[in-house]
């Protein structure tokens, strides 16, 4: 069960939750002693080697099991760990419900036997994203791009001295330079582009077999997310994109750590030959409202570990399907119009 956390005097004095919420996080982040006392009724996200902690629920779907850290400290101890690996959890966030959220990794410890404890599976997140159907997808992805982050920089670049983290996990820092490191995301333009009737989706070889996706690339130093965008487009399909309007972002936890911005570009209906640059994608086609309407129904597409038949989508909390779900709501206002 959860046990909701107090945030201390803050909620009268702002009269807005969200604020309080915002500000008490802040606080936790520098306040070593109000940490301290967060993660004593804290909710734990686990993972091993970087696999989320994932419980089938009796309806099917799967989430994150709820676990209280008073209660992973007694399966920890009980499964022969010190109090020591508690110390590497990492502050998340604060739930509408005021619970404070951390994450760690007990990867040191054998991983069937923290399943039967917490009751649950470590899944690898690939497959994790395709199971996760819930609001806590984009919490298990920043839980794990943190815990990624703090294991590849352990070390200073400058002097190769170790960093010491701070105890809520928010930054790193070389005592001998005095460099801060702060996580890092890369930024990543993604763009659904349409003609006016169709939608231009691609896929890569690596992605599961059937899923088409809205086009996507990194930034290259120096660039606008517009010259992405339009270099993207070029460079993958051979298309120069005209109107370009901003619709939403998220973070994405792969490769490693995205900032992943969206957009929707329109090409001109006379020129949609598209030529594939077959070094980067495996096929590009452009797809009707009915194929799309049609690929947005396929539940469950990677069942048992099994892509379904024929095309099908991202799911519902990555971006590239809230573009495709967004171009599908505007093709059905403008048919009406
Ligand atoms: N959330 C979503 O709905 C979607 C997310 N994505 C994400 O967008 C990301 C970018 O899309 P791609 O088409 O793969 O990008 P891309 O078209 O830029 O090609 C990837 C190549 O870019 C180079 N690159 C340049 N900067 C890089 C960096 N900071 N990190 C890694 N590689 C870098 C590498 O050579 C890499 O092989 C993917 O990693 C994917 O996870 C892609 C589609 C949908
Ligand atoms: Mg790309």
């Amino acid at each position: 069960m959860l046990r909701p956390l107090k945030i201390p005097h803050l909620s009268a004095r702002c009269g807005s939750n969200f604020v309080s919420r915002m500000r008490y996080v802040n606080r936790l982040k520098v306040d070593d002693e109000a940490l301290a006392a967060a993660l004593e009724n804290g909710h734990m996200l686990l993972f091993h080697r970087l696999s989320p902690l994932l419980q089938r629920t009796p309806q099917g779907s799967f989430r994150p099991p709820t676990l209280i850290t008073t209660d992973v400290q007694s399966i920890l101890e009980k499964l022969g760990s010190d109090r020591t690996l508690m110390k590497k959890s990492i502050l998340l966030g604060c739930s509408e419900q005021n619970q404070v959220q951390f994450c760690l990794d007990v990867g040191e410890l054998h991983q069937a036997a923290v399943e039967e404890e917490c009751g649950g599976k470590f899944i690898s997140l690939k497959k994790a994203f395709f199971l996760l159907t819930g609001p806590e997808a984009p919490l298990v992805a920043k839980g794990r791009a943190l815990l990624r982050w703090h294991q590849t920089n352990s070390f200073c670049s400058a002097t190769g001295e170790p960093t010491q983290r701070n105890p809520a996990g928010s930054q790193r820092v070389c005592n001998s330079s005095g460099i801060v490191y702060y996580p890092t995301m890369s930024p990543v333009v993604i763009v659904l582009v349409s003609d006016g009737k169709r939608c231009l989706l691609g896929r890569q070889s690596s992605f599961p077999q059937g899923m088409y996706s809205a086009l996507a690339g990194f930034c290259d130093m120096g660039e606008t997310v517009e010259e992405t965008l339009s270099r993207e487009v070029a460079e993958e399909v051979g298309l120069e994109v005209l109107n370009v309007s901003y619709s939403s972002s998220q973070h994405w936890p792969f490769p490693h750590s995205s900032f992943m911005m969206g957009f929707h570009a329109s090409v001109s209906p006379t020129y949609t030959q598209v030529s594939v640059d077959h070094t980067e994608l495996e096929d590009a086609r452009w797809f009707s409202l009915e194929e799309i309407t049609s690929a947005l129904q396929v539940k469950a597409p990677l069942s048992r570990g099994k892509p379904a038949a024929g095309f099908w989508l991202p799911p519902k909390h990555a971006i590239a399907n809230h573009l495709i779900t967004e171009w599908t709501h505007r093709q059905r206002a403008q048919s009406t119009i």
